[in-house]
């Protein structure tokens, strides 16, 4: 603990437990971290899309955790890494701009696996940011032994002067509440900064394109994730019937890729579509019609045109 926490812990407590707390917290830590399953373990809604393979989140969702005596606003960030192509380092830019805004910012780590370079050069980017309370969160916890997490504890420990560091299991949902008791204590004093029914701020459209690629990003290809993009031309509800027309693209790089993504007589396709529509049906509350097109960009990655196109 630095002192402005201890200050915060024992000075003037009465009146500033009575007052209600308010502030942005982000998430970082290298691809794979937990991040995304934390953020939606904390909001209670699945908002960010999750998945096993690495840099998935490319947007920044925010999620709301909303208490009688505090409101936490969650920005999740792409996840922090060296940038190799121009996405790369869009991405770090939005990263860079998040940082400077949040009042807490928390690294994730894995219980089950070493601390390594990725971790320590994503540490070392928050010396950046002096101003923000620093929280290490060891994730995971629920795979990894007692004596694994109490290691990986110490070695987090090692990393910097923490303003508090959390062990916890967003799938087994322990010590979440600890978490959010932490970040709420080391939030400045203010009014919630969203109506209390908020739990997220991204445009429909965006929310059911993260839902498209999600559902494509299912069982593909090691190399496919980087270079899925989803586009939604038009969301249009049908007169007098509970359906909703949903017309989207799914940009590949590749004529490859295409294939991969369409699979053996559509199969693979039809499979993401369903999976998709089952999602966004619930999203928009009506039956969904989903008008879904493998599109080719070719090397969009690279392309400050195309990068545009798709809001970056
Ligand atoms: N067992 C277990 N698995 C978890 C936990 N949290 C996340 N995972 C899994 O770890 C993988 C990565 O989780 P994500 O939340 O997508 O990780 P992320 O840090 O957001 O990853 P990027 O978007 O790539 O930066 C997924 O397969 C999750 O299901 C947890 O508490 N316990």
């Amino acid at each position: 603990m630095n002192d402005d926490t201890a200050e915060l812990d024992s000075g003037a407590q009465g009146q500033r437990d009575a007052a209600h707390r308010s502030g942005f917290v982000t998430f970082v830590g290298r691809p794979n971290a937990g991040k995304s399953t934390l953020m939606n373990a904390l909001v209670g809604e699945k908002i960010a899309i999750t998945s096993s393979k690495p840099q998935t989140t490319r947007h920044a969702i925010r999620g709301i955790v909303h208490r009688d005596d505090a409101q936490i606003v969650i920005v999740d960030t792409p996840g922090m890494h060296k940038p190799r192509t121009l996405l790369g380092k869009r991405l770090n830019a939005v990263v860079q701009t998040t940082l400077g805004d949040v009042d807490v910012i928390c690294l994730c780590v894995p219980a089950n696996e070493p601390i390594g370079p990725g971790d320590r050069y994503i540490d070392q980017q928050l010396e950046g940011f002096p101003r923000a309370k620093k929280i290490a969160i060891v994730t995971k916890t629920d795979v990894a032994s007692r004596e694994r997490t109490a290691q990986q504890l110490l070695e987090v420990n090692e990393l910097r002067d923490w303003d508090a560091v959390v062990p916890l299991s967003s799938v087994a949902g322990t010590q979440l509440d600890v978490l959010i008791d932490t970040i709420v204590a080391m939030l400045p004093q203010g009014p919630p900064l969203y109506e209390a029914a908020t739990t997220h701020d991204e445009p429909v459209d965006v929310r059911i394109a993260e839902v498209i690629r999600e559902a494509a990003l299912e069982d593909v290809r090691d190399e496919l994730p980087h270079s899925i993009m989803v586009t939604i031309d038009d969301i249009v509800p049908r007169e007098g019937r509970d359906l909703t027309d949903v017309y989207a693209n799914l940009w590949v790089e590749r004529d490859s890729q295409k294939g991969i993504i369409i699979g053996k007589g559509g199969s693979r396709l039809r499979q993401v579509g369903a999976d998709a529509r089952v999602e966004i049906e619930r999203i928009l509350g009506t039956q969904v019609h989903l008008d879904l097109r493998v599109k080719i960009a070719k090397e969009w990655q690279g392309d400050p045109k195309q990068l545009g196109r798709f809001g970056f």
